[in-house]
């Protein structure tokens, strides 16, 4: 590809010098030491130049390091400013007092005995002094003794300085020898030129299409969050009301309430985190009580045995949201409710590629007249293709609360059928005590697996790291239909 104007004009500058900053031959090219380095960059690519960049590090002073400046750091201007001792009482008024006595205690320049600051006679100065007295006097000093414990204090701060030196290469002066062509180039068109065709005689400026431009990285939504966001969407969109609860709930919401039989093996030490805290039982507890000992009102035999409420009590880090569905649908007892939730739930669960102590559920229910086993398959097929999953099937499954209950489950390439979650219908073992009169779609997904398939990432944890790299690189797709 030919040369730009700018690259013959950089070459005609260096010419005379053979080696020069990029400072200098901004000068001599009246234009901007950004503009030289990105022609030296581009002449660099064809052999013509040489490009070296040198980093160096220099200190100045800070806004506290200027206050100082001239007057020496705060120990030795308190330390001036008294003769051989004071009463600390005293040396406390000192608007330095609070910063200096520390350091002249530990530099050795002071005692304290028996409230009054007595002079060691041993005050020379360390190289920190120094290093202050040389910054003060320039402005700004290059790294040395002393230098660590000012930067270490916040009285310099570290700056860096780049600098690019431009040599000419050989090729550079073969071509610069053979005679450049300095015609102006032409970077933007007129309509005129357009119209009457002159543009085709005119010396365009060229442009290398195949290069990429500098990265930029504006500040966005972590790719996980984004997915949350866009589910969110989804269900809003669908109708849905969105509720939100305590991670902290009580054994009798999180387990009890759904019916969860007290010896069952989730309530053991081992799946849930359970906390020393203790919640009263809500008002009318008992008819969940009667509906586990003995299936209350209805045809229910319940679990038998005696229900415990002190077990009920104890407080857990919820398991499931469906801890806040029962809760929700307990305040709004009669229909029609269309509610979801997205929240961390936490289990204790031994941590590996895809199983986490804690992750994020889509949980949701909707209670209606005549809302049955159809709707809720539909609802679920529904809300995969929106996320992006275009085939679903369901498995049976169990859960002490629902009946029927399933497993839904999607294909994803390379993988095969994986599990997403739990569905069913409400048992009036559970709807029953709350007065529930109507079915209940029930449903929980584990989104965090969502994600990380929607994500590419074959592991679970990589969603909750903070890896600026993998952010940056993570495209923010549009929404999916
Ligand atoms: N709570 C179940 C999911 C579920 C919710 C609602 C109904 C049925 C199942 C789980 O965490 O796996």
């Amino acid at each position: 590809m030919e040369l730009t104007l700018n690259e013959k004009r950089l070459l005609v500058a260096l010419g005379p010098v053979g080696s020069a900053d990029a400072a200098t031959l901004a000068d001599l090219m009246d234009t901007r030491r950004e503009a030289v380095v990105q022609y030296a960059n581009l002449a660099g690519e064809r052999g013509l130049v040489d490009v070296e960049k040198h980093v160096s590090r220099r200190y100045t002073l800070t806004g506290e390091g200027r206050g100082y400046a001239g007057k020496g750091l705060p120990e030795r201007q308190v330390l001036e400013s008294f003769e051989n001792e004071i009463p600390m009482r005293d040396l406390q008024a000192h608007p330095l007092a609070k910063i200096a006595i520390g350091w002249m205690r530990k530099k050795g320049w002071v005692v304290v005995r028996n409230g009054v600051v007595q002079k060691t006679g041993n005050a020379a100065p360390g190289p920190d002094e120094a290093a202050f007295a040389r910054a003060s006097e320039n402005g700004a000093i290059t790294d040395g003794e002393g230098v660590a414990d000012l930067l270490r204090r916040g009285l310099v701060q570290e700056e860096e300085a780049v600098t690019y030196t431009v040599s000419i290469t050989p090729g550079g002066r073969e071509l610069l020898a053979g005679g450049l062509d300095l015609q102006e180039e032409v970077g933007t068109l007129t309509r005129d030129q357009i119209l009457s065709g002159a543009w085709k005689d005119l010396p365009l400026r060229r442009y290398d299409v195949g290069k990429l431009p500098k990265r930029a990285y504006p500040g966005k939504t972590h790719p996980y969050q984004r997915l949350l966001d866009e589910m969110r969407r989804v269900l809003l969109d669908m109708g849905f009301t969105e509720i939100a609860g305590g991670i902290v709930q009580s054994s009798f919401w999180n387990f009890d309430a759904l019916f969860q039989p007290q010896d069952h093996p989730a309530r053991e030490m081992q799946d849930t985190f359970f906390l020393g805290e203790r919640w009263p039982l809500p008002a009318g507890y008992e008819r969940v009580r009667d509906m586990h000992e003995y299936g209350g009102e209805t045809s229910s035999t319940g679990w038998g045995g005696t229900w415990n409420a002190a077990k009920a009590e104890q407080c857990v880090l919820r398991t499931h949201t469906t801890s806040l569905s029962i809760q929700y649908l307990a305040e709004h007892p009669k229909p029609p409710v269309k509610a979801f939730c997205i929240g961390r739930v936490y289990r204790r669960e031994a941590t590996d590629p895809t199983h986490l102590a804690e992750f994020e559920q889509l949980e949701g229910v909707v209670m209606d007249d005549e809302v049955n086993f159809r709707h809720l398959l539909g609802f679920l097929k529904e809300f995969y293709r929106k996320m992006g999953f275009e085939k679903v099937r369901f498995r049976p499954g169990y859960f002490p609360y629902t009946e029927p209950s399933v497993e839904p489950e999607v294909y994803v390439d390379g993988l095969g059928w994986v599990e997403l979650g739990g569905a069913g219908i409400f048992r009036q073992e559970v709807t029953a005590p709350f007065g529930i009169e109507h079915p209940v779609l029930a449903w929980g997904l584990g989104i965090s697996r969502v994600a990380m398939l929607r994500l590419g990432l074959r592991d679970l944890r990589h969603l909750y790291r903070s890896d600026v790299e993998w952010i940056r690189d993570t495209p923010t797709y549009g929404r999916r239909r």
